[in-house]
């Protein structure tokens, strides 16, 4: 234990700096939903401003400690409140991009102002020595501890004791509530911002006094141990958070002295301990602490692209252009070639970034891999060139398919930092290790591709070999995106939840589209070695995987321009203008346009503009052209009836923490008739839908369909067995065409967990696929609207497209949560109409979750009537219309009277 104890006390000390910037992360993210992953960068301001009041214009140390932590901590907070809140709309990918652009203006305004190097900074705290259990402990070391311990038990007591820090725990809660008790909100957030980027700047100069020196990479890199701390305390309790900061540093500090190998990998352990925790966190954390609270959606842009006549063109002039660069670049030719490799890397970054709506920050890391398997492969095994350079790529994909783990349950901010973890994880143990770049630094072989009659090892003839994968990896990026994965991949992006309730595995879907950009980042981490000649771990930093993503989002353009253009801005601009710090001022062009692209998605041409483009390239997608549908006078599945099945909940439970949701509740629903599920607000009907459709697990009872328990079984697979659904709150993949959208409605189910078939169609499926979406267009009278993009469409188109997807999906019963609100009185009428219609001629089953009783008397055969969560009734509309005990849970509903005197009356 004594041996002990100096590891302890390490640990301690760390840990307590670790646990400072975590609480202020905890508290950023509790009032704002954005995880800051430049809050370790806010931490390396503080530490520089102290270190030049302090070291270069002699100011004591507590007087520049305290200008550096409360001066930084107050101007980062009141900036970094002014960005939350214009973040406020703002979906996951570009807070994240925010956050990122942030962390690379900060960095490399500090880098051209201090330089890249670590600053040595004699350490100014007290250094004597006190013996603690008969270990001599230095009084620095006490202060960090008890500074933390303090400043944690003073946020603690302020927050439960202050005015001000019940409001900043009411802001959390409900701020809407707040405002109408009188104290706003946004004052509020401020001071939650400003405590937490101070609580971020007062770890700078604890940290530049235990480390005797300031740089850039240390500190920002800080963020992932607060990450780690703030997983621990579930990203929510602050005592936790704290706590958890104590186990990262004691953890890191403890195993470095068990850990004495000579083996490589093992002696990296401690080092990237915070790495392992963060990732293993995010493996192993219930999925229900990982759901982000009231987190915008994905924005619903209409994304406009150069007509296809256009693009043919701008193709061919670019292809020309790069085919002509080794005659007129000179010695920029490797600038060239490496733009190239970016661009396979680029397109491998954007098919899940872009395509599937995924921020993943390893594909530097899949380069890395990439890399040293060519070099393992080609070099010392002898393999040839190009089989080498595609097993590097098959190598791997195992790992992209290990990555889609954490990817099958985490998404959005979590995703980011679970791969980012992994990224930072390879790095710290494997990239010194023999089996990746070694420790002499020499870095890797890379051989170029030889061919005796044909000069490919020259710069030229590399360059062109290069152009060539590049080329080759943008027609497949392309027909991918073109392809029934790329459908799936652009609707999964949107709501992967209505994906997969119209049939598709999202998961396999997932897993493919990490396992094939793994493969292309592979291939460009080879091709990028073999440009740099002996690669070393330095050339691929995980924490690039950020600028990637960031580069991506703020680039324009469909595949493979967005790429393209990157790749371009990345290298070829600081090759031909190159200033000092030329690199750190395009990053710092790169952080604000971030900024700028998620606070003020960019509006592009103007419309007048893109039309006239249009026009001129012979499309014109933006208007609502009626596309001739050749929906056939009769429905061409309306003959075809479905075998009668009956969906049966039998003593259904759902609990959501104390709240009992849903009690014992029993239902039947039959196919070939209208069943409604009523309630007043907050009554159940919605969690029972969940259930039915697998997107909710109960706490008891059991779900049957057709005779067959499908309590279970996935939401792909019930859909599959005929059970689809419409959403209260619409879910539809906005970014798509009203006809993409039914069409992928019945394209979903052919899909299914199937891997070849998620990837290519079977003959005919396509025309069955069409065809079936044209006949619900036409019967939810969309025809006008076929090749409009949904995001531009009213409340009530919306529902009828969601009615419409699910009438082309071969389903024998559908679950329609409150599909004519929205809807105007003619609409309603036409809608119960059609829902008649489908179930007469077709013989399928409806159950109907309904605030417009009206409808429901009108078209059900049979209601439930549920009440905080309990059935208080059921019977025909004539029954509940007659009932008391429904009346008086419907008390002071005019609607329900309204449509009771209808069914009087009829
Ligand atoms: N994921 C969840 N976590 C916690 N509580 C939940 C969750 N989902 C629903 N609830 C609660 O369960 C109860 C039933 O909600 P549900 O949405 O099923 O009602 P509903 O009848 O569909 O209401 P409405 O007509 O307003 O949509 C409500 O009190 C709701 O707040």
């Amino acid at each position: 234990m004594h041996d002990l104890l100096p590891y302890l006390i390490i640990g301690l000390t760390s840990g307590s700096v670790y646990a400072l910037i975590a609480l202020g992360l905890v508290l950023t993210y509790k009032v704002s939903n954005i995880f800051n992953l430049a809050h370790g960068a806010i931490a390396t301001v503080s530490a520089y401003i102290f270190y030049a009041l302090h070291v270069q214009h002699h100011v004591s140390w507590p007087l520049a400690a305290l200008a550096s932590v409360v001066g930084a901590g107050l101007v980062f907070g009141l900036i970094m409140e002014r960005i939350a809140k214009a973040l406020e709309g703002a979906d996951f990918t570009m807070r994240i991009v925010a956050t990122v652009g942030i962390l690379l203006l900060i960095t490399n305004t500090c880098q051209l102002a201090f330089g890249s190097f670590p600053l040595p900074v004699e350490p100014f705290l007290p250094v004597n020595v006190v013996n603690i259990f008969g270990v001599a402990v230095t009084v620095d070391r006490i202060i960090i501890v008890a500074v933390a311990l303090i400043a944690t038990v003073a946020l603690y007591v302020f927050f439960r004791n202050s005015r001000l820090g019940k409001s900043i725990r009411a802001v959390v809660d409900n701020a809407e509530l707040l405002d109408l008790s009188g104290t706003s909100p946004t004052r509020v957030r401020r001071v939650a911002w400003i405590i937490g980027c101070t609580f971020a700047t007062l770890s700078g100069p604890l940290l530049v006094d235990t480390l005797g020196s300031v740089d850039v990479g240390t500190l920002t890199a800080l963020v992932i141990q607060a990450f780690a701390a703030a997983a621990l305390g579930s990203f929510s309790s602050l005592p936790l958070t704290y706590v958890g900061g104590l186990f990262i540093g004691l953890a890191t500090s403890v195993s470095t002295k068990y850990i004495h190998t000579s083996d490589q990998i093992v002696s990296a352990i401690p080092s990237a301990m915070p790495f392992i925790i963060l990732f293993v966190l995010m493996l192993v954390m219930p999925k229900a602490r990982l759901v982000v609270r009231s987190m915008m959606k994905r924005k619903l842009h209409v994304r406009w692209s150069l007509p296809p006549r256009f693009q043919i063109g701008t193709g061919i002039a670019t292809l020309t252009l790069l085919f002509t660069v080794p005659l007129w670049a000179g010695y920029h030719l490797g600038d060239w070639t490496a733009m190239l490799s970016y661009v396979v890397l680029f397109l491998s970054v954007g098919l899940l970034v872009r395509t599937s709506g995924q921020v993943a920050l390893c594909h530097a890391t899949f380069a890395a891999i990439g890399a040293v398997a060519f070099s393992k492969l080609a070099h010392e095994a002898g393999i040839p060139w190009l089989v080498a350079l595609v097993l590097a790529g098959l190598v791997v994909v195992p790992i992209g398919a290990i990555i889609a783990i954490p990817a099958i349950r985490l998404s959005g901010t979590f995703l980011a930092l679970a791969t980012l973890g992994f990224g930072l994880l390879v790095q710290s143990v494997f990239y010194q290790s023999s089996w990746m770049f070694g420790l002499d630094g020499f870095g890797l072989a890379m051989p170029k591709p030889h061919l005796s009659w044909l000069a490919l090892d020259t710069d030229t003839g590399f360059y062109y070999v290069v152009l060539a994968v590049a080329c080759v990896t943008a027609l497949v990026v392309v027909t991918l995106v073109r392809s029934r994965l790329g459908r799936l991949l652009r609707a999964m992006a949107d709501s992967p939840q209505a994906l997969a309730t119209a049939g598709v595995s999202v998961n396999l879907t997932r897993l493919l589209v990490f396992c094939i950009s793994a493969f292309f980042a592979a291939i460009a981490g080879a091709l990028y070695g073999m440009y740099i000649v002996a690669p070393t771990g330095q050339s691929f930093d995980a924490f690039t995987s950020a600028t990637y993503v960031t580069l991506l989002a703020i680039m324009s353009g469909i595949a493979p321009w967005y790429a393209l253009n990157g790749a371009i801005a990345l290298t070829i601009v600081s090759s031909y203008w190159h200033p000092t710090g030329m690199s750190n001022y395009l990053q710092i062009l790169f952080g604000l346009s971030a900024i700028s692209v998620a606070i003020l998605p960019p509006q592009g041409l103007p419309a007048g503009v893109r039309a006239k483009i249009d026009r001129w390239g012979g499309a014109n997608p933006e208007a609502p052209k009626a596309r001739q549908v050749t929906a056939p006078k009769r429905d061409i599945r309306r003959g075809r009836r479905i075998s009668p099945g009956r969906l049966e909940v039998q003593d259904l439970t759902v609990r959501f923490g104390g709240l009992t949701a849903v009690r014992n509740f029993d239902l039947e629903a039959h196919t070939g008739t209208i069943t409604g599920l009523i309630g007043p607000n907050g009554a159940g009907k919605t969690t029972i839908f969940n259930v039915c459709s697998g997107l909710i697990r109960p706490t008891g009872g059991r779900v049957t369909f057709a005779g067959a328990d499908i309590s279970r079984l996935s939401p792909a697979a019930r859909a599959r067995r005929g059970i689809g659904r419409t959403y209260q709150h619409i879910e539809l993949w906005d970014s798509m065409t009203v006809r993409q959208n039914v069409t992928l409605g019945h394209e979903g189910a052919l899909a299914g967990s199937n891997i070849v078939r998620q990837l290519v169609p079977m003959r005919g499926d396509r025309n069955a696929a069409v065809s079936a979406a044209d006949d619900a267009i036409a019967l939810c009278g969309l025809t006008e609207l076929a090749d409009a993009v949904v995001a531009s469409l009213s409340t009530g188109k919306r529902r009828l497209i969601e009615l419409a997807r699910c009438l082309a999906g071969d389903f024998t019963l559908l679950l329609l949560d409150e599909p004519s609100s929205g809807l105007d009185a003619f609409e309603t009428e036409a809608f119960g109409h059609v829902l008649r219609q489908v179930v007469e001629e077709r013989g399928i089953g409806i159950l109907l979750v309904e605030h417009d009783m009206r409808l429901v008397m009108d078209v059900c055969e049979y209601i439930y009537v549920l009440d905080f969560g309990e059935e208080i009734f059921r019977g025909t509309p004539h029954e509940v219309a007659a009932s008391t005990v429904v009346r008086s849970a419907y008390l002071g509903s005019e609607e329900l009277d309204v449509a009771t005197r209808a069914v009087h009356l009829a």
